[in-house]
């Protein structure tokens, strides 16, 4: 076991340390009142019973029940204390957690299966909960219990306690190896679940079940499915057998050790060393003994999962930041609007450049056309501007400072992205717009869905702005699912915009719309744009050929077709039938 780990899940636990004090001050109490039942069955049985002392008979009685009422009312502060402290902790490493995760950069999304993100931050937080109480509180409690019950034990008749010391083993070995096996098995019946979960959401999903579809695979992915839950009902129907073993040993050892005790415990009484009253208490001792003894004895098993529980955990809590504010990172203000990539290299994979030196400069207002052959590189030129990637070489530069220095809040501020998949929230189309600045009042909102000449349509839906969109939008067309993105930007208003246009070709009408809400759009602001319209190629004020990662050939389009390189031919392969 790491030390560092349980260093850093103590920190987690210290600002409750008020909350620690109550649950043990709680224990204390709950376990003195514990201990007096067996005295009092002890006072029972000797005295009053004996010396038909009836009042002593009712008090004792009484005390049974008040005791009992009391340590049941501490049980639950004790509980409430519990939660406080394992919910505390859970929420704040689920915050935490969160937090970190969104300042994570593109490359770790791209990377990271979804379904693995989903299960740290929600079975593995929860996961903790039972950590807190089972195992920190419960050791606590149980190790109180174990010792005084002993030391009591040893002050009625030390040959009894020796007697049921000498029985403890019995019962602590199979605990241990039923503990063990317990752990294994929960272990692969975790990891099924998750699989079973990721699983679920990839053919779940719109886009999944779409394909799943599209392709006929439903038999397949279901045989799938089927192999993953059958594999569970195995590890469960294994998981619940454990279970029943080990009841079944504690039941019979519990049966077992208090008979011998009657055994021992009787001919003392015959040879009257000891009185009934000791012998029956001790009973009741016993099982207050071979309880928390048991669960001490699985307390190893049980740290080391909790452990690499958190473990997990920090390993997500670890990943270094890669695109973040330095020091003393400067806050933009009144942007102009210009733009250099200066010697600018960038790769994903070290061994394979995207990007090679480039080096450009778009003056504020200007329309830049990024154009290109498939996977030339175009997408990750216009991520460098809003620092979804820094480049590997070179600088990027906005009103002559490099990104790397200006705070990472206010650059998003300036810039507004719509890229070829539009994402929408499950949420009204009101709400969507917002997203673009939450402060909008319901005019700006028309306004902007006017600009992005999608206000008719939206009017034209039974609920209106109230539309609930499905997840990505799937309610909407593509061509709309893109003016809503152009109207959030519009709402948002940046100094720089970022746009992909749609790849697909658009019927005459919804064209003019779009291009419409196009020039709305790029209107007093500088704009990059990975063209695929010849309208917009032709409003560029230079278009950016790109290849192979290079900037091959800059300008105009009638600079660039006098040049007659790849431009002019991508434009023959791709236009000259649109003029
Ligand atoms: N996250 C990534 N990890 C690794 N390689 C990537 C990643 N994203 C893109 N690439 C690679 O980088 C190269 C440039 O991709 P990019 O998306 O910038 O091209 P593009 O010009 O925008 O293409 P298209 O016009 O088809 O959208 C491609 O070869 C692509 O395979």
């Amino acid at each position: 076991m790491k030390k560092e780990s349980l260093l850093r899940i103590y920190r987690y636990f210290l600002p409750y340390w008020k909350q620690g004090i109550g649950v043990v001050f709680f224990i204390l109490l709950s376990s003195g009142f514990g201990l007096l039942q067996p005295l009092l069955i002890r006072g029972v049985v000797d005295e009053a019973i004996p010396n038909g002392r009836t009042s002593l008979l009712n008090w004792l009685v009484v005390a049974m029940i008040v005791a009992a009422i009391l340590q049941g009312l501490v049980s639950v502060g004790q509980a409430f204390l519990n939660s406080v402290i394992g919910q505390g902790v859970m929420n704040d490493i689920r915050n935490q957690m969160y937090a970190h995760l969104h300042r994570m950069s593109i490359r770790f999304f791209t990377s990271t299966k979804t379904g693995d993100i989903m299960s740290r931050v929600n079975n593995d937080v929860n996961g903790l909960q039972q950590v807190v109480t089972d195992t920190i509180s419960q050791s606590i409690n149980n190790l109180l219990l174990a010792t005084t019950t002993m030391i009591t034990m040893f002050l009625l008749d030390w040959r009894l306690a020796l007697l049921s010391l000498v029985l403890l083993p019995l019962f602590i070995l199979p605990t241990r190896r039923v503990g063990k096996l317990n752990y294994q098995v929960r272990k692969e019946t975790q990891s099924k679940m998750s699989e079973m979960s990721s699983l679920m959401q990839e053919t779940l999903s719109v886009s999944g079940a779409m394909l799943v579809k599209s392709f006929g695979r439903e038999e397949d992915e279901l045989r799938r499915f089927v192999g993953k839950t059958n594999e569970l009902k195995r590890l469960q129907i294994r998981q619940s057998l454990i279970g029943r073993w080990f009841f079944m040993f504690i039941s019979v050892i519990s049966t077992a050790g208090p008979a011998i005790i009657y055994w021992y415990g009787g001919h003392l009484v015959i040879d009257q060393s000891i009185t009934l009253g000791t012998v029956i208490a001790f009973t009741a001792f016993l099982t207050r003994l071979y309880g928390p003894v048991s669960s001490l004895a699985g307390i190893q098993v049980n740290v080391l999962g909790s452990v690499a529980l958190f473990d997990r955990l920090f390993e997500y809590l670890d990943l270094k930041v890669e695109i973040q504010d330095k020091p003393g990172a400067v806050e933009l203000r009144d942007v102009q609007g210009r733009i250099e990539f200066e010697e600018v290299s960038f790769w994903y994979q070290q061994e394979r450049p995207v990007l090679q030196g480039l080096n450009f400069a778009i003056q504020p207002g200007q329309i830049v056309a990024l154009v290109g052959p498939s996977g030339s590189g175009k997408t990750t030129i216009s991520n460098l501007i809003p620092r979804l990637y820094d480049p590997s070489a070179g600088s990027v530069k906005l009103d002559g400072v490099d990104l790397r220095d200006v705070q990472l809040k206010s650059l998003g501020e300036q810039v507004g992205m719509v890229t070829q998949e539009t994402f929408l929230f499950h949420t009204s189309i009101r709400e969507n717009l917002r997203y673009g600045r939450p402060s909008a009042t319901e005019e700006e909102i028309v306004a902007a869905a006017k600009a992005a000449y999608i206000h008719d349509l939206i009017v034209s839906l039974p609920d209106g702005y109230d539309t609930v969109v499905g997840e990505r939008g799937h309610k909407l067309s593509g061509g709309e699912k893109q003016r809503m993105a152009m109207a959030r930007v519009i709402l948002k208003d940046p100094k720089i915009l970022i746009l992909d246009e749609a790849t697909s070709a658009l019927d005459s009408h919804s064209e003019a719309y779009i291009q419409q809400a196009l020039e709305e759009l790029m209107k007093s602001r500088t704009s990059v744009v990975i063209a695929h319209r010849l309208s917009t190629i032709l409003h560029a004020d230079q278009i950016l050929v790109i290849e192979d990662g290079k900037l091959v050939e800059q300008g105009t389009h009638e600079e660039l077709l006098a040049v007659d390189g790849l431009y002019a031919s991508l434009y023959r392969q791709q236009f000259e039938g649109e003029q």
